[in-house]
């Protein structure tokens, strides 16, 4: 199975792309849904109806780096370990390609697991004012929320394939046909061998090496 990494930085436009591989048929496993599932928090944080304040919570971490690593370090498990749940479902299925779209790529070191690598880069002033008009906040709120990742121009240099959102959403689908040839090559021995076709195959090479071995052994032994 090749498990393809998106990343990017905050509104870089990773949901944007992650949707284009979707209506292409490419399963993607969005990190940040899988973090949802798991909000245990406290209670000054909670709404009335029990749901986490998600606007109020952002607010606390944006803006203080040591409450940011704690909900980082809580989350992390539960994150792994949902993000692996949704990847055996998927391998179940029989996908040979799936997408993990995760923000913190490699900021939380997942970028070992994933190839190619496709980071979705855009330009300081337009990811800045992308996230101020989709979230409805303040310069200095966007700016804080910016500044608690990695750099994007980082981030661009480990990647295997960049694309460039500064552009329209044209350009941008333009470039992802180049992203969808690459990402759908055929899958290398090492890819096949992880998908559940390649485990199959391996299964059934055992099961048959072992009847030949034994009918072999059997014959000689008479
Ligand atoms: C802080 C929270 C409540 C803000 O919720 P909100 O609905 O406003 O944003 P949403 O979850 O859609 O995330 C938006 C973007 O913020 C960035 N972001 C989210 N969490 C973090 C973080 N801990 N550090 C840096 N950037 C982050 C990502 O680029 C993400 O795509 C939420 O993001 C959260 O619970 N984050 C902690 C879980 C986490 O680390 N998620 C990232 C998975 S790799
Ligand atoms: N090429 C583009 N032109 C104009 N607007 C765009 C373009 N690409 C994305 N956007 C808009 O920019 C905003 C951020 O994009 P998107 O939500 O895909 O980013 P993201 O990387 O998934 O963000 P987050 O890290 O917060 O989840 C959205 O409002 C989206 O509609």
């Amino acid at each position: 199975m090749r498990i393809v990494g998106l990343t990017g930085g905050i509104a870089s436009g990773k949901s944007t792309v992650s949707n284009l591989f979707k209506t292409h048929g490419i399963p993607v496993v969005d990190a940040d849904l899988v973090a949802r599932l798991f909000q245990h928090l406290e209670r000054d944080i909670l709404q009335p109806d029990g749901e986490v304040d998600r606007p109020k919570l952002g607010q606390i971490v944006f803006s203080n780096p040591e409450k940011r690593q704690l909900l980082n370090r809580l989350l992390a498990p539960y994150i792994s370990s949902g993000i692996f749940w949704e990847m055996l479902k998927l391998w179940m299925k029989g996908f040979k390609v799936i997408v993990l779209d995760v923000p913190l790529l490699f900021e939380a070191k997942m970028d070992k697991w994933t190839k190619p690598i496709v980071v979705v880069w855009v330009d300081p002033e337009t990811q800045l004012q992308r996230l101020m008009l989709r979230d409805r906040t303040s310069e200095d709120d966007a700016q804080n929320r910016i500044n608690a990742q990695m750099s994007l121009d980082l981030k661009r240099t480990r990647a295997d394939i960049v694309i460039d959102n500064t552009g329209s959403l044209e350009d941008l689908k333009e470039q992802f046909q180049n992203v969808l040839f690459e990402v759908t090559k055929p899958l290398t021995w090492t890819e096949f061998g992880l998908s559940r076709q390649g485990a199959a195959s391996v299964l059934v090479s055992i099961i048959v090496g072992v009847l030949i071995f034994r009918k072999v052994y059997n014959t000689e032994s008479l």
